[in-house]
């Protein structure tokens, strides 16, 4: 999944239940607040922009928001195994340890999310019936 923001309709909470695999969610700068613009143009690569990564485990909640919603991109990369190590951060939370390699499998993902402004459209086109 390329690196993404979720936008502004479901602001400021996000939360993902992993089902099945584990998984590794990674966060990057957005474009615009990377780095100060060289005069050269050179384009900022996806590894520049990189911050860090958060292992999702199975049965795990996942809330994303206010500062990491707002202010960073997600994404996952579509590799078969994940080895451990500085890059997630949340490890002291989880069950893996640091120095393991896990095998990714199949993983279900549940989103939910709370899209007040739609919800509000649908009142108000309702009542003109
Ligand atoms: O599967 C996940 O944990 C993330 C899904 C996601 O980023 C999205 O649906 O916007
Ligand atoms: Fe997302």
């Amino acid at each position: 999944m390329q690196p993404h923001e979720d936008g502004p309709l479901y602001y400021p909470t996000v939360t993902t239940i992993s089902l099945g695999s584990h998984t590794v969610l990674d966060f990057y700068l957005p474009l615009d607040r990377g780095h100060a613009e060289e005069e050269d143009q050179v384009p900022i690569t996806e590894e520049q922009r990189y911050v860090l990564s958060l292992l999702l485990e199975p049965r795990s909640l996942f809330i994303l928001r206010e500062d990491l919603y707002k202010n960073y991109l997600h994404g996952i990369h579509p590799y078969t195994e994940d080895k451990l190590g500085n890059r997630v951060v949340n490890l002291e939370k989880c069950v893996a340890q640091t120095d393991e390699t896990l095998d990714r499998g199949t993983r279900v993902s549940l989103t939910i999310r709370y899209v007040p402004k739609v919800l509000k459209t649908a009142l108000f086109l309702g009542k003109g019936k």
